[in-house]
This record gives structure tokens, C-alpha cells and sequence, in this order.
């Protein structure tokens, strides 16, 4: 077995994906649904599913599919009449994937996110606590861009990106991008010669790839997508990247397409967003170890190493973390309410699960909602 093979494991064994289809893989050059491709896309999903797997599918297509509905022969390029494809498109797009996973037994959810929707706290964790629990009830959520009330200025314009935040959202253990090009290759596949890159280990193995444009009906091309590759795997979240009719093969964790192989964890936006533009609703005091734990080996926060707790706040509000002298050393967002935290200090998790049930053998604050904070906050 050679390393890269390995290294896919993380999607065949994944129980929580992220999967992406591109706008080509799903429509006819008539602008309408192509049925077939999204029951074959569907088939494999479901399968998927059926073996425990959580699946988040951010599906592109509602421009795409309202061309013919509206009579237009090619994508708009005004933003309202981009936007009136868009509202009549996404409703055959959902009408199609309900019916579509109805034939396993399987229900959709849509969700429709606007970047602002990720970038401000409120309605971040409003997104995260929506999909968890579609998921948590056994729902197939089918995420896309608002493009009905996006502006140019606030549009994301591609799903590319908007489907790696999602995953670094949920904490998806791998996003697969399916488009109608089977790989990322060194050149523009439609010209003889292009080589297909399996593995991309970092942005050293892309020096001298040229990323060109997308076809008639998508939008960013590969930009978006390697855009994409390295916020997910930034994020710590492998991705894989391939055509949608190799979709089984790629979620099996089979040599497909082009692997883009997870990095460290690096502070995406929020955590940004987190160190400086918050301030902390409260403080929680750590004993010497949790600071040791949280600063220098980034794990997340257990309450057994929290000593006091300062404040009034809710579950997913900023926090500070104190070391042992009252400097503060992080912020974080934290998991209960200030009223909830006393009755669980000093205490594992494991005993807190056992005598308070399932949903306290969480920790106080995840790692990936903690940001260091230089010695000046
Ligand atoms: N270096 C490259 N490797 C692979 N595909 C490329 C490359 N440069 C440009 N492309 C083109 O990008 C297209 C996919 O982008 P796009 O049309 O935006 O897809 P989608 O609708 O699936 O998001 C492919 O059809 C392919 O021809
Ligand atoms: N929100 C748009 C998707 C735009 C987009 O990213 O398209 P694609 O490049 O096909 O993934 C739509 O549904 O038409």
C-alpha cells in the first residue's frame, strides 16, 4: 500500500463528509436538471449514508438549472437576473434531490448561507447548531449559496470555498469537490500532454500549475477549487477532488482524482474575528497544567483543569482563559452557560458523562475555538 493510499483512508473511513457538486455535474447544456446524474450522485450518497456516515452535500446549480425554466440559453450576466435564475432553479434543484433521496428512505434539509452568515459569530453558530442537528436527526442537509439576497459585495459567487467552511463548520473529516473534471492536472486538461497530479502536499507541489477557468455553466474554475483545498486542509480537513461520476470511488478513499493531503490547524477567520474584534463575556481561571495544555500543546479545555469561573454568559460566547497569576493567556467560545460551569470543575469528563449524561462529556471549549492571545490583550 503506498502512503497516499493510507492517506485516503481519512475519506473512506470519514463519519462526517462534506461533499460538493459542481453546477456541470448536475445540469444539461439546456439548462435543466439532468436526472440521471443527480440519481446516480444520489445512489452513491445514500449508500454512503447507510453505513452511519453523516453527509453534508453543498450543491451548486440553482443558476444553472433555472436557464431553461426562464427561457435564457446562456448564464445571465446581470446579478438579478442571475438572481431570478437562482430563486426558480433552487427550488427544481431541492424538488429533485427530495424526490431523489426519498428512493432510499432519506430526507433532505436545504440550508441556504450567505458569507456573512460565516464570518459574523451569531449566525455562524446559528449555521453550525442547524446542520449538527440535521445530522444528529439523520437528515441529508443540502447547503447553497442565498444567491437570491446576496449582493456583489457580500457574495461568496462560488461554492468552492463556501463548502470548506462549512466543513471547518461542522468539523468534517473530509470534503470531496466532484466537478466534470476528473483531477487537477498541471495544465488545462481539454489540451494533449496534461499530467494528473494525485497528491498535492502542500502549495509547493502546485508551482507552475496553471489554474484555468471553469466551463459555461460553473463559475470559479480550478482557482476556486485549490482555493478551496487549501482552507480545508488548513483547517486540518483532507480533500479530495474529482469528477462526479467517480464519486463512489472517491468517498471509498480509492486513487482518484487529486488528493490534497491536511495540514496543522491554522486560525481561520472566526478565530481571527475571535482574538480581535470580541471581548470576553467572562473568565474562566486555569490551574498551571490547562494552561500548559491549551498554550503550548493547543488542546482543548476540560473542566477538570479549570479552577473558577467568572461572569454571566451563554453557551458559544467569548471567554477569557486566565493562568494561575489572572493574565489572560486565551479567548475561546465557550460550551455551557456561566451557571451550568461550577458544578462541573475539577471534574473528568468521563465522571461528568456518567453522572449527568452524554452531553456533558464535552469539553468547556473545543481547540479549534481557542485563539492564544499575544501578552498585550
Ligand atoms: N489545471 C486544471 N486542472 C483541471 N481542470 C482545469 C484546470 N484548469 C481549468 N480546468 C477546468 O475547470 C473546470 C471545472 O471548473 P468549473 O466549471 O467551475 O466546475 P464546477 O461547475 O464543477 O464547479 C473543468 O471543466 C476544467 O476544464
Ligand atoms: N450558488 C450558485 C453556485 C455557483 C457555483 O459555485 O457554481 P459551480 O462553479 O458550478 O460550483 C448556484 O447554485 O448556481
Amino acid at each position: 500500500m503506498t502512503p497516499a493510499t493510507s492517506a485516503r483512508d481519512r475519506i473512506g473511513t470519514a463519519s462526517r463528509l462534506v461533499v460538493k457538486v459542481g453546477s456541470s455535474s448536475l445540469t444539461t447544456p439546456q439548462g435543466m436538471i439532468d436526472v440521471d446524474r443527480v440519481d446516480a450522485l444520489v445512489d452513491v450518497l445514500a449508500a454512503r449514508r447507510k453505513t452511519g456516515t453523516q453527509i453534508v452535500l453543498v450543491s451548486s446549480g440553482a443558476i444553472a438549472a433555472g436557464l431553461g425554466p426562464l427561457g435564457l440559453s446562456a448564464r445571465p450576466r446581470d446579478l438579478a437576473t442571475q438572481q431570478a435564475a437562482a430563486s426558480v432553479g433552487q427550488g427544481v434543484l431541492v424538488a429533485r434531490y427530495t424526490s431523489s433521496f426519498a428512493r432510499y428512505g432519506l430526507r433532505v434539509g436545504q440550508v441556504l448561507l450567505t458569507a456573512d452568515d460565516m464570518m459574523r459569530r451569531a449566525h455562524h453558530v446559528n449555521a453550525q447548531r442547524t446542520l449538527n442537528r440535521l445530522l444528529e436527526l439523520g437528515i441529508v442537509p443540502v447547503v447553497n449559496e442565498n444567491d437570491t439576497v446576496a449582493t456583489d459585495e457580500i457574495r461568496f459567487g462560488d461554492n468552492d470555498r463556501l463548502a470548506a467552511l462549512v466543513a471547518h463548520l461542522i468539523r468534517a473529516d473530509a470534503l470531496v469537490l466532484l466537478s466534470d473534471v476528473d483531477a487537477l492536472y498541471d495544465g488545462d486538461p481539454r489540451r494533449p500532454g496534461a499530467r494528473r497530479l494525485g497528491d498535492v502536499r502542500g502549495p509547493e507541489d502546485l508551482v507552475g500549475v496553471e489554474l484555468g477557468k471553469g466551463g459555461a455553466v460553473g463559475t470559479g474554475g480550478m482557482v476556486t477549487k485549490v482555493q478551496a483545498a487549501r482552507i480545508a486542509t488548513g483547517a486540518g480537513v483532507p480533500v479530495v477532488l474529482t469528477a462526479a461520476a467517480h464519486a463512489a470511488q472517491a468517498i471509498a478513499g480509492a486513487d482518484v482524482g487529486t488528493y490534497f493531503h491536511p495540514g496543522g490547524r491554522h486560525p481561520g477567520t472566526r478565530l481571527l474575528w475571535l482574538a480581535h474584534a470580541t471581548t470576553g463575556r467572562g473568565r474562566l481561571h486555569l490551574d498551571g497544567g490547562a494552561v500548559e495544555a491549551v498554550v503550548a500543546r493547543r488542546k482543548s479545555l476540560l473542566p477538570a483543569g479549570v479552577t473558577a469561573v467568572e461572569g454571566d454568559f451563554a453557551a458559544g460566547d467569548p471567554v477569557d482563559l486566565c493562568g494561575p497569576h489572572g493574565h489572560v493567556v486565551a479567548r475561546g467560545l465557550v460550551n455551557f452557560d456561566a451557571a451550568e460551569i461550577p458544578g462541573l470543575l475539577g471534574r473528568s469528563t468521563r465522571e461528568l458523562a456518567s453522572s449527568l449524561g452524554p452531553e456533558y462529556e464535552r469539553e468547556l471549549i473545543h481547540r479549534d475555538d481557542i485563539v492564544i492571545l499575544e501578552p498585550t490583550h
